[in-house]
């Protein structure tokens, strides 16, 4: 356990710093699972966003140097192109064994122990954008400090919102450009769906209406059969039938392939990050 951490019993005292999508939607998730607003404090560059989230989830707000002071755990929820600055603004304010914890893509738990006092606990998180409604699913690695109650923490703040799975840190490029990224890919998939029924015929809102559902549905049939996707498709698909004549296209136009490539290139991008 941390130097700094709370008796047992005693709620962590907790900092986030950065409360753009992703920060919001821990705070939230967090507080929903019974983390006391009084021991959160939120530090952002932008005031006014601080002021939005204090206003809308009664937790405090200071300045990210005054705000890990104090803080067990500090969340780390800045683009990666800002941790650099950020780590230059709290190095040197944080308590001795606070845990630190990163949901930055392609930044390193390396990255942050090289810029935190020595012995620092890091770990490195890739949540996503469901666990806005309580459907995230997150993955997390230890870094060289973390113990096991660190780690236990560090999934304790994720499970607030969602599933949470530990895994190596090399995974993390991988986790990032499947899970991370993964809903923007679905929007997308919703969004051209939505464009095929108006392209049909059909009024804009039946057709959002119709996909938003079916979409509903299909993940519904993935999470609670826990059939392979295989045999759920096989099952929509008559022989000489209309899913195989717009599977037959979608094969033409080479899309599995395409999915392969960007995510290929998802990844790729998660570890150019790293490099600043
Ligand atoms: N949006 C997403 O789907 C996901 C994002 N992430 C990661 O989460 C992090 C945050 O992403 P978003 O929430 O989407 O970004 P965002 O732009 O919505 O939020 C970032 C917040 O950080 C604040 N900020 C910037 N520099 C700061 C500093 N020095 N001190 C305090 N606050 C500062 C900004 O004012 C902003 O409110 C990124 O590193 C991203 O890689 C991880 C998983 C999913
Ligand atoms: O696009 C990004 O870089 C972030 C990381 C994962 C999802 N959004």
């Amino acid at each position: 356990m941390s130097e700094s951490s709370a008796p047992a019993g005693t709620p962590r005292r907790l900092a986030v710093l950065g409360v753009g999508v992703m920060g919001e939607a821990l705070l939230a998730g967090l507080l929903r699972s019974g983390q006391p607003a009084d021991h959160v404090v939120v530090g952002d560059r932008y005031e006014a966003r601080a002021h939005q989230i204090v206003a809308t989830h009664g937790v405090r707000a200071a300045s990210p140097a005054d705000a890990v002071v104090g803080a067990d755990t500090v969340v780390l929820a800045v683009k990666p192109q800002d941790m650099s600055a950020l780590l230059d603004e709290i190095r040197d304010r944080l308590e001795p064994g606070a845990l630190v914890v990163s949901i930055a893509a392609g930044i390193a738990t390396a990255y942050l122990e090289a810029r935190l006092p020595e012995g620092t606990p890091v770990a490195r998180a890739m949540p996503n954008t469901p666990a806005l409604v309580d459907q995230g699913m997150a993955a997390v690695s230890p870094g060289t400090h973390c113990g096991a109650d660190d780690l236990a923490e560090a999934t304790r703040l994720l499970e607030g919102c969602g599933k949470v799975v530990t895994v190596a840190e090399h995974h993390m490029d991988a986790i990032t450009a499947i899970s991370g990224s993964g809903p923007a890919y679905l929007f997308y998939v919703v969004e051209a769906m939505i464009e095929a029924g108006v392209l049909l015929g059909l009024p804009r809102n039946t057709s959002t209406e119709l996909v938003v559902q079916t979409v509903v549905g299909a993940a519904t049939m993935l999470k609670e059969t826990g059939e392979h996707p295989t045999v759920l498709r096989e099952q929509v698909s008559s022989p000489g039938g209309t899913t195989m004549a717009a599977l037959r296209q979608l094969d033409d136009h080479k899309v599995r392939a395409a999915f392969l490539t960007a995510m290929e290139a998802a990844a790729h991008r998660s570890a150019e990050l790293a490099q600043g």
